[in-house]
């Protein structure tokens, strides 16, 4: 990261979008597969990172990794792993994504899945002092009935710290008003509403998202540039968009950070956060996202942690907390 590196550490960051099972390091994952005896074999390339070359690709190492975890102890130290990870990086705050269908792909029941990720995100909280809350994902590409059926399961048992439901997965699949009945049963449970648009698809994704989901966020929504109307739209409504550019990167949509829409999405009065995605696989993390806009896009310090402010602004946390994590922002 070059020299300011320990300055920009320190600086402190609220991260909005992560997935917990794209956040697993290969390390862990072959720890944790030789716990059960689980072969890995194609997962890594010879460097030991994991072997994609496309969405699909990414999709099906990302499912094989995540179904190494079975137990709840696995998830609790997934979380660990995750929240003690971004919090030496500087983040005060973060959301994790959290799958009730990538639960039962591991055996687990939804209750034990989200309590061994929540001992995880406790035991780190004690340790680092970071706070952290999880929002339950539908799985687009496996279909309207199995998200409806995921916020059914997630409405029905709520957890302390799950306050948010959203939708991800492949975007090119289905039309979002197929998943209105899925977002209404979460929003009269009190859930906090985000939706994946615009990453791999383009501005009328996020249009569609927009007209049919009642959301607060969108993933990425990165896309929304190529259309000044819908920019303007997002501006007004005041959704906030969580930007993931070294994701945008590595999956292909722009060719470096400094050509990466961040700052002009910024410039035109959109409330634009930052945020890795899938650690591991896009060879990011929150610290080296700030880094780089840092770099590349001659964000100053001050832009940087108004980047958190917003974040936190949007986050699906209750009040008192909240207000708690601002003042650390306030005080830095
Ligand atoms: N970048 C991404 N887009 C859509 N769904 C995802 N699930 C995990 N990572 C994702
Ligand atoms: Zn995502």
């Amino acid at each position: 990261m070059g020299p300011g590196t320990d300055h920009l550490r320190r600086l402190p960051k609220v991260e909005l979008h992560c997935h917990i099972e794209g956040a697993a390091r290969p390390d862990l994952v072959q720890r944790v597969a030789a716990r059960h005896a689980v072969d890995l074999e194609g997962l890594f390339d010879d460097a030991g990172r994991y072997r994609w070359h496309d969405f699909s690709s990414f999709i099906r190492a990302y499912d094989r990794a995540a179904g190494v975890f079975r137990t709840e102890e696995d998830f609790r130290d997934l979380a660990f792993d995750h929240f003690a990870g971004i919090a030496a990086e500087g983040a005060v705050y973060g959301e994790i994504f959290v799958s009730p269908d990538h639960a039962a792909a591991s055996g687990l029941s939804w209750r034990a899945y989200a309590d061994g990720l929540a001992a995880g995100i406790r035991d780190a909280s004690a340790a680092t002092g970071i706070e952290g809350r999880m929002i339950a994902i539908g799985v687009r590409h496996h279909g309207p009935e199995s998200v409806l059926a995921a916020a059914r399961l997630v409405a029905s048992q709520p957890h302390a710290l799950v306050t948010g439901f959203g939708l991800a997965g492949d975007e090119r699949s289905h039309h979002p008003r197929d998943f209105a009945p899925a977002f209404r049963i979460a929003e009269e449970a009190g859930l906090g509403l985000t939706v994946h648009a615009g990453e791999l698809d383009g501005p009328e994704s996020v249009r569609a998202a927009l007209d049919h989901l009642p959301v607060s966020r969108i993933g990425h929504g990165v896309r929304a540039i190529e259309d000044p109307d819908l920019v303007h739209r997002i501006a007004a409504e005041g959704i906030v968009l969580e930007l993931c550019p070294l994701s945008n990167i590595a999956l292909g949509l722009y060719p470096d950070v400094a050509r990466h829409p961040a700052r002009s999405l910024m410039a035109t009065g959109v409330r634009i956060t930052v945020s890795s995605d899938d650690p591991p696989y896009f060879g990011s993390s929150i610290g080296t996202e700030y880094a780089a806009l840092a770099r590349d896009q001659d964000f100053s310090d001050s832009e940087l942690v108004a980047l958190g402010r917003t974040a936190l602004e949007a986050a699906f946390v209750d009040a008192p907390t909240r207000e708690r994590i601002a003042a650390s922002l306030r005080d830095w």
